[in-house]
C-alpha cells in the first residue's frame, strides 16, 4: 500500500520507530555513517559471531585440540546447522544439511536427481540464471548424456514435458529480483514427471520459504547471503525426506558414508541426509554460520517479508517521485509477489553512477551491462535507509559526478 505522495523523511522515521524488527540491527556490527544495501551479495556481520570464533580458536582448537569434534559438538555441525536453516526455508530438520558451496551442492543434486530419472535426457534451466547454474547444469549435462536446454523464465511452464528429468531454477533471480511460483512450477513439473532443484540463494533468509508445503525435490543456497554466515560461509543442501534413500550423489567422500569411522575399503552411503555430505566440514565457517543463524532465533518470517515487501516498495515509490527524469528505469517487478527482496534499476551509465553512490556511503552493487542493484536485508535495514540511498542516488544523478574518471575507471569485482 503506498504512503501517500510526496514522502519525506519524517515518514520513514516513524516506520523505524514502529518496526518490530528495529532492534535486531544494533546486534550487527556495520560501518557508522554507511548504508549497506548490498546483502544479497555478502550479509552484515552479527557483532556476536567474532567473540564465538576467538572461542572456537583459543579454546576448542588451541585446548582442546582434536578432543573437539567430540567435546566441542564439532562433528554434528553439518546437521545441527542445517536443522537451523530448515526452519526457514520450510523442511523438517532431517532433510537439510551444511555442506560445500551452492556450486558443489547443485552438482550434487543435479547429477542425483538424473541418476532417478532413467529414460529421461533432458535438463531444463532458465536463460539469465545465475552463470554457476548454468555452468554447473552444463557440466552435468555432459557427464551424464543429457541435454541442457535453457529458455526464457516465461516459457518454463510450456517448455516442461515428459522428456524433462530436472528442472533446474533459482527461486529469486540474482539480477532482476524477480521471483518465481514455488508452489505452482513444482506442481506442474511432477504432473509431466519432472523432479524440480531450486536455489534458494536469493530467497533464503530473506522471505518465509516452504519447501515441504511445495513438495519440493531439492534445493540447495547459500550461507553467506540473508544468513549472514560470512565470506565464503559453507552451503546448504535440502533433499525431500521421501527421495533420501534413492538418491546417489556423485562425490562419495568418505562423510556421507554409512560409518565413516569404520575406515572400510567400499564404500556404503549413509542412510540419512548425511549422504550428501562428501569430505571434512570446514568448521570455522560452519560455526560461524551456526553463530549467525542465531539473529533468526524468535523472527516470524512473515513479518520478516512484510518488512521487505515495505522496504522494496518504498523504495520504488521513492525512486518513481524523485527519479522522473534521470535516465533510470525499473527493472524488477512492480508487484511485490514477483519480488524477492532486492529492486534493480537500469542506467546507461550504471557503473560509475554505482561507484559514486558507493562513494557517498551507500553500498549497492553493479550487474553488467546495465544494472543497479539494491539488497534489502529486513534484519538490518532501516526505513530511513531507504530515504537516504534514493537521496544519494538522485544526487550523484542530477550533479553528474559519476561522469569522472575516479569512478569510469575504478576497479570492482564484486
Ligand atoms: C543464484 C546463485 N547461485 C549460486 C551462487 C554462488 O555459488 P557459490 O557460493 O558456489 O559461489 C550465487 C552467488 O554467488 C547465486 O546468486
Ligand atoms: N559469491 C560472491 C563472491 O565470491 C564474490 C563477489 C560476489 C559474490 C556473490 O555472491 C555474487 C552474488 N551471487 C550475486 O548475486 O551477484
Amino acid at each position: 500500500m503506498p504512503l501517500s505522495a510526496p514522502l519525506t523523511r519524517e515518514h520513514f522515521e516513524r516506520l523505524d520507530r514502529d518496526d518490530p524488527l528495529g532492534a535486531s540491527r544494533a546486534r550487527f556490527d556495520l560501518p557508522t555513517g554507511e548504508i549497506y544495501l548490498d546483502g544479497n551479495s555478502l550479509g552484515a556481520m552479527p557483532a556476536h559471531v567474532p567473540a564465538r570464533i576467538e572461542h572456537v580458536l583459543k579454546q576448542e582448537w588451541a585446548q582442546g585440540l582434536i578432543r573437539s569434534w567430540n567435546d566441542a559438538d564439532w562433528y554434528p555441525a553439518p546437521q545441527r546447522t542445517g536443522g537451523k536453516i530448515a526452519r526457514l526455508i520450510g523442511a523438517q530438520a532431517n532433510e537439510v544439511i551444511v555442506a560445500d558451496s551452492t556450486s558443489i551442492n547443485l552438482f550434487k543434486v543435479l547429477v542425483a536427481a538424473t541418476r532417478m530419472q532413467p529414460g529421461r535426457k533432458v535438463i531444463l534451466g532458465e536463460r539469465g540464471n545465475f552463470p554457476t547454474d548454468v555452468y554447473v547444469a552444463s557440466g552435468v549435462a555432459e557427464l551424464t548424456g543429457c541435454e541442457l536446454r535453457c529458455v526464457e523464465p516465461d516459457e518454463v511452464l510450456a517448455a516442461l514435458n515428459d522428456e524433462v528429468a530436472i528442472l533446474s531454477l533459482t527461486h529469486v533471480n540474482y539480477k532482476s529480483g524477480r521471483r518465481y511460483d514455488m508452489a505452482a512450477i513444482t506442481a506442474r513439473a511432477h504432473e509431466v514427471g519432472a523432479l524440480v532443484v531450486w536455489d534458494l540463494c536469493h530467497s533464503a533468509g530473506a522471505m518465509p520459504i516452504d519447501l515441504n508445503g511445495a513438495q519440493a525435490d531439492f534445493a540447495v543456497g547459500c550461507g553467506y547471503k540473508y544468513l549472514n554466515g560470512g565470506p565464503g560461509a559453507p552451503a546448504f543442501v535440502y533433499v525431500a525426506e521421501r527421495h533420501i534413500p534413492h538418491v546417489r550423489q556423485p562425490l562419495t567422500g568418505w562423510h556421507g558414508h554409512a560409518r565413516p569411522f569404520d575406515f572400510t575399503h567400499d564404500y556404503e552411503a549413509h542412510p540419512t541426509i548425511d549422504r550428501l555430505l562428501v569430505g571434512t566440514a570446514p568448521q570455522l565457517g560452519i560455526l560461524a554460520l551456526e553463530a549467525a543463524l542465531e539473529m533468526f532465533d524468535g523472527v516470524d518470517m512473515q513479518v520478516l517479508r512484510n518488512k521487505s515487501v515495505a522496504l522494496c516498495d518504498l523504495f520504488i515509490q521513492l525512486c518513481d517521485e524523485q527519479l522522473a527524469g534521470l535516465g533510470v528505469e525499473l527493472r524488477s517487478p512492480r508487484d511485490a509477489a514477483q519480488r524477492g527482496s532486492q529492486v534493480s534499476l537500469a542506467h546507461a551509465n550504471a557503473y560509475p553512477v554505482m561507484q559514486a553512490v558507493i562513494a557517498r556511503g551507500v553500498i549497492g552493487d553493479f550487474r553488467a551491462p546495465d544494472i543497479l542493484r539494491f539488497g534489502f536485508a529486513p534484519l538490518y535495514n532501516s526505513y530511513v535507509n531507504i530515504w537516504d540511498s534514493v537521496q544519494a542516488l538522485r544526487e550523484v544523478l542530477e550533479s553528474g559526478e559519476w561522469d569522472s574518471p575516479e569512478f569510469i575507471a575504478r576497479k570492482s569485482v564484486t
